[in-house]
């Protein structure tokens, strides 16, 4: 409880309570240890059943000895939670299981096992585990559940996506921008990267930028949701069944849910408005809409509000997750400045002085190996997201149960010595040079990220990868030719220390923040990147440029005006309102508790900032 309110009830004495409440008071008190005890017995209920099912000549999976009830679930570290996973996947082998709270589960470290059992035997492992938190994620379709909703929707998702494939100029534009606002104030990197990724897939999505902002909230909030470290029904799972009047949980998750159905509605009215006034720019929504009033099209088989939502996850997975990429290029930078040079080198002889291109990709394989290997040294989903059988199996022996959780666990298959040697250190050329085992030729293809691991396994690969292949090459490609990235120094000249793997625990890991320069690596990049702002920015720049330029920066919430926020800047640089906003990587969460959210309605004061930032109400 909040420490403010308990002070307070000790020394303002509450007003005395009507009989009504004191009687939903004992029914609630009732209530608890009720609920609790058929949790109990639901999970033991579940384990002994799952045993009991085991076929003759086969044996249970190996794994850490598990108590009853709670399993090892005082283990599991709440932070980094996949080095303990790997952890016993160096004691257990490449598959063992774990059981928490009554549910079984299953942990994949070998790329081998993975195909095994995600790939080759698809049509019982593709299934999605339900989210305690999200209590409706398998049967409301909102979130790709249940297999003839998925199918039905990853097909939409795909002919959006192939119908889209230019990705039209918005990675491109939204790149030239973000670079100009990162040379103004480096320290807010966490801030200008995700606006980058989240105004980009808005204009690929709803054709416009302007809910990026929105989407992030909202994003941040499905985020802890979702994720084991964010929200504790996802570690206790029975706490699921408590009611919504008892369960501080359920009423965040909807009070998030309905700021994603209005954001939704929003981008569908707003791009059938745009098509009204001939004013709609290319984007998923607009290429649905166009083709549900064709004879055979989409709406044949999918109605506009299913597809505003695959068009809505679809938003919400590209602002979750390529955040965490660019920060590690920039932590990669600072622990290796070897690799930086080389890569503006390569970038300096093939672009000739020039800010590099998606069209330059097929002359740039070491910026391609750049882009790969950050994502194998720093996995952006470490834990991998789960998938569930529908069906038990067994597999070399060891029996798996139906409902299982399967995890592929990304973060030991970077690990692999034998595929990645010497796997601890950010190495590029293991992509470039023969003598390595991931080397493939031709280079002017390869490295790409199609069929990476790191993108799951199986009929529920990632649906995004054109995307995020192009917003990393571009970021990457930009801050390497625009910037030296360096490590801070003190007055007496000493260096700033950077950390090396400390990272945040939701379910997509973001690096938590650093200090480094990034200092311009010419007079004439920086006029360059002013003009590559002026091509960058969208018509709902306009404001915010007006606002650069005036320098009439203002936080409505913290009431600090520009002249506030320059002097804690130190710096005399221009500024623009989303920049105020110290949450930058929210999305990642700063959480190191199962009970600490992100998305604590209205708890703190950064939040309430961020809200009110946003223009959302809640
Ligand atoms: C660095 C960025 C990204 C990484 C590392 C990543 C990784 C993943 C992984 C591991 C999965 C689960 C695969 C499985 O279950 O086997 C996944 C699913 C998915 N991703 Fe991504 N992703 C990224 C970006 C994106 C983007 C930008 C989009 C959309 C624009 C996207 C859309 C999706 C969708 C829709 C699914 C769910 C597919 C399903 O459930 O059938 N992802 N992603």
């Amino acid at each position: 409880m909040d420490l403010k309110y308990s002070v307070l009830c000790l020394i303002i004495p509450p007003p005395p309570k009507c009989p009504c409440s004191l009687v939903l008071e004992v029914v609630t008190m009732a209530m608890i240890p009720l609920l609790a005890l058929a949790g109990l017995l639901f999970c033991v209920f579940r384990l002994k059943y799952a045993k009991g099912r085991i076929p003759p000549g086969a044996h249970p999976l190996p794994g850490p000895k598990c108590y009853p009830i709670v399993g090892r679930v005082h283990d599991v570290p709440t932070k980094a939670s996949w080095l303990k996973f790997y952890e016993w996947s160096k004691e257990y082998g490449p598959i063992y299981q774990t059981e928490i709270f009554g549910t079984v589960h299953v942990w994949i470290s070998s790329e081998e096992v993975a195909h095994d059992l995600l790939s080759r035997r698809a049509a019982i492992y593709s299934d999605r585990p339900q989210i305690p938190n999200l209590p409706d994620n398998r049967t409301k379709g909102e979130y790709l559940a249940l297999s003839d909703t998925w199918k039905r929707q990853r097909k939409l998702a795909n002919q959006l996506m192939m119908a889209n494939a230019s990705l039209h100029d918005y990675p491109t534009k939204e790149r030239d921008r973000f670079l100009y606002l990162f040379s103004t104030d480096p320290s807010q990197y966490r801030e200008f990267i995700e606006q980058f990724t989240s105004r980009t897939v808005a204009r690929l999505t709803w054709g416009s930028p302007h809910s990026a902002q929105r989407l992030r909230v909202t994003t941040a909030g499905l985020l802890v949701t979702i994720s084991p470290a964010g929200a504790l029904p996802n570690v206790i799972s029975w706490l699921m069944y408590l009611p919504t009047f008892l369960s501080p949980w359920k009423q965040e998750e909807s009070a998030r849910h309905a700021m994603e159905a209005e954001l939704l509605n929003d981008n569908v009215k707003y791009a059938h408005d745009r098509i009204e006034d001939g004013t709609v720019q290319p984007s998923f929504i607009h290429t649905f809409i166009e083709n549900a009033s064709l004879p055979g099209g989409n709406s044949d088989y999918i109605e506009e509000v299913e597809a505003s939502y695959v068009i809505g996850q679809m938003a919400i997975a590209g602002a979750l997750t390529i955040g965490s990429p660019i920060q590690s290029f920039l932590l990669a930078m600072l622990h290796y400045p070897e690799w930086q040079r080389k890569l503006q080198s390569e970038i300096d002889r093939v672009c000739d002085g020039a800010c590099p291109q998606w069209e330059d990709r097929e002359k740039l394989p070491m910026l391609r190996a750049v882009v790969k290997e950050i994502i194998r040294w720093r996995p952006p989903v470490p834990t991998g997201i789960p998938h569930a059988i529908e069906q038990d199996d067994v597999y070399n022996g060891y029996f798996i149960p139906a409902g299982a959780t399967v995890h592929a666990l990304e973060w030991a298959m970077t690990r692999d010595e034998k595929t990645y040697p010497n796997a601890d250190a950010f190495n590029p050329a293991r992509w470039l040079e023969p003598e390595y085992p991931t080397y493939k030729e031709p280079l002017t293809v390869h490295p790409k990220l199609n069929g990476f691991s790191q993108f799951g396994f199986g009929r529920r690969t990632c649906q995004g990868i054109p995307l995020v292949e192009q917003d990393l090459y571009l970021a990457m490609g930009g801050l390497a030719w625009a910037f030296d990235i360096r490590k801070k120094r003190r007055e007496d000249g000493s260096e700033v220390p950077v950390h090396w793997n400390d990272y945040t625990p939701l379910l997509i890991a973001k690096p938590v923040p650093f200090e480094f320069d990034a200092v311009a690596r010419s007079e004439e990049t920086k006029g360059l990147l002013r003009r590559m702002w002026e091509s960058g920015k969208g018509d709902d720049d306009r404001e915010q440029e007006d606002k650069v330029l005036r320098q009439e920066l203002h936080c409505n919430v913290c009431g600090k005006g520009n002249d506030t926020k320059k002097k804690e800047m130190g710096v005399d640089t221009p500024v623009v309102d989303d920049a105020l906003s110290d949450r930058g990587s929210d999305t990642s969460g700063p959480t190191n508790s199962a009970t600490e959210s992100v998305f604590s309605l209205g708890h703190s004061d950064s939040d309430a900032c961020e809200i009110e930032h946003f223009g959302l109400s809640r």
